[in-house]
């Protein structure tokens, strides 16, 4: 899914510039009378203006993102449907076959990535419900395009609705009937610029939601205020559908007692078990200042004299500690660039889950390198080396480091909670990326090293959920840290996530070095 990096959605935006040129070379070249209308009446659908718009940092905006994959999915991936459908046109006119045969120029050109899938969209919409959340963003604000100081277009009617019925898949109910309430709430400011069909829509699917979060007698009450506000303006068709919907509602509440209709929302049980990391990623958890009080900056010496390292110390049990200028600006971007026609969505690592891709744990995409694949590699992996002190050795067999992994987190991107030791040997289930013969003997990941190559404009901090650390991406800079204790247990004080990405699009280069322990 193309959702899981910012950075190749700045590439699709590319194609779409294209897409839209052979598009209207294809208007141009057909008539009404060419029997391809279901096509041509895409050209009302599509506004030539959003796709102009589309400048640098464009899908650093999450609303943005958003936006642009609606249109992807719908626009294009129905214009993209009629061209794939086989019995549609017996004669297929010359201009679309060349539609057609530009598009997958187009397509193969840039990576095989225009065809933007229901699940996409899917997941972007969540990625907008998963940032409101994690950083108590103002929903009002939200639906009305803006998130801190940064305003873009607001959601629609249709795409709050979307969004809502993706929580109600997951049975999000608390959340969802927040959102509609909010929705409700916006229309209701500025009643004429919506039509009584959507406000029928938005009341019916709270009345909906209220029941399955069984409270139906909610759900009647709603209504009825819907039908008495809503007197003069409802048609007659939308007035008998909430009528029914009443109907259906009552016989609901009719089995509840009075006495048991005391019910009031709650949150998620699944949402109240991430808060504390939610407020980490808001930085909103104090440490204990016995612990913060002991935490210093110091110059870190290392083997060669007259190279030291500006080490900020964020903790001491583990050790954890954040590393300034240690990548130049010219390192990063090479890396950046060399590594993004190789991303692939990123996998859950480890023995049990290993190579396995889950969009609700992890939203990015990852390019492994071998050091040797370019001296830029190899003069960072050494330079890893000088000031850890640990090998970074990768031939011969066995590893000390791995590959080093290029990283590129996606809408509302994450990494949840997590350690990265496997612990148990890893030759014994190997998944891809990893192959048996190179980890035969290498241990387990002892430490683990990120380079930031980006700042991150809001969100997506390094958090560490034992020890209520948060740290801020910081361009050119690394943060370092044990995995495993000196004695060569797991370390479970490690565990830590990277947040959703609020506004930027983050990279890092991750790299995990071995113990021979086990
Ligand atoms: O991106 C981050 O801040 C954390 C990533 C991480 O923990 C990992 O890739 O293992
Ligand atoms: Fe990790």
């Amino acid at each position: 899914t193309i959702i899981t990096s910012i950075s190749k959605m700045e590439s699709l935006a590319l194609s779409e510039k294209e897409m839209l040129s052979v598009f209207q070379t294809f208007m141009r070249e057909t008539d009404d009378n060419d029997g391809v209308d279901a096509i041509r009446r895409y050209q009302d659908d599509i506004k030539q203006d959003d796709i102009y718009s589309i400048t640098d940092g464009f899908m650093e905006n999450p609303i943005n993102a958003f936006h642009f994959v609606k249109r992807m999915h719908t626009i294009w991936g129905g214009i993209i449907s009629e061209l794939d459908c086989d019995n549609c046109f017996l004669h297929p006119p010359k201009p679309l076959l060349d539609f057609q045969r530009r598009l997958q120029e187009i397509d193969k050109r840039h990576g095989n990535m225009i065809h933007v899938s229901s699940a996409d969209l899917s997941f972007a919409a969540l990625a907008i419900v998963r940032l409101w959340q994690t950083y108590k963003l103002n929903l009002s604000q939200l639906i009305q395009g803006k998130i801190l100081d940064e305003q873009t277009e607001p959601l629609t009617v249709d795409e709050v609705m979307y969004i809502c019925r993706q929580l109600d898949d997951d049975n999000y109910y608390y959340k969802e009937i927040i959102w509609l309430q909010e929705l409700q709430r916006e229309m209701r400011l500025s009643p004429q610029s919506y039509t009584d069909t959507q406000f029928t829509r938005v009341a019916r699917q709270l009345a909906s939601t209220y029941a399955k979060a069984e409270m139906p007698w909610q759900s009647v009450k709603l209504l009825e205020k819907e039908l008495s506000v809503g007197n003069d303006s409802l048609s007659e068709v939308n007035k008998k559908k909430i009528e029914r919907d009443i109907t259906y509602f009552k016989q609901k509440s009719g089995d509840i007692p009075m006495g048991e209709r005391n019910k009031t929302l709650s949150p998620d049980e699944r949402d109240v078990n991430k808060a504390s990391y939610e407020a980490l990623c808001r930085g909103d958890l104090k440490r204990n200042v016995k612990v913060t009080s002991r935490l210093v900056c110091i110059y870190r010496p290392t083997k060669l004299p007259w190279y030291r390292v500006k080490e900020e110390i964020l903790n001491h049990k583990p050790r954890v500690s954040m590393m300034y200028n240690v990548i130049t600006d010219a390192e990063i971007d090479f890396i950046k660039e060399f590594a993004l026609s190789k991303l692939k969505e990123s996998t859950v690592a480890g023995n049990v889950v290993g190579g396995t891709t889950n969009y609700k744990y992890r939203i990015s995409q990852t390019a492994w390198f071998l050091q040797t694949v370019h001296s830029n590699f190899l003069k960072i992996a050494k330079r890893i080396e000088l000031i850890t002190g640990l090998s970074t050795k990768q031939f011969p067999l066995p590893y000390d480091a791995e590959d080093l992994q290029v990283l590129n987190y996606g809408v509302g991107g994450m990494y949840e909670p997590h350690e990265d030791y496997f612990g148990t040997p890893i030759d014994v289930a190997p998944n891809p990326p990893f192959h048996s013969a190179e980890f035969i003997n290498s241990g387990d990941r002892e430490a683990t090293w990120m380079f930031y190559l980006s700042d991150v404009k809001a969100g997506g901090a390094t958090v560490f959920t034992d020890i209520k650390a948060t740290v801020s991406p910081v361009k050119n800079s690394a943060v370092f840290w044990y995995d495993i204790k000196r004695n060569g247990n797991l370390d479970d004080r490690s565990t830590h996530a990277g947040c959703p990405v609020l506004l930027g699009s983050k990279w890092g280069i991750y790299n995990y070095y071995y113990n021979k322990f086990l």
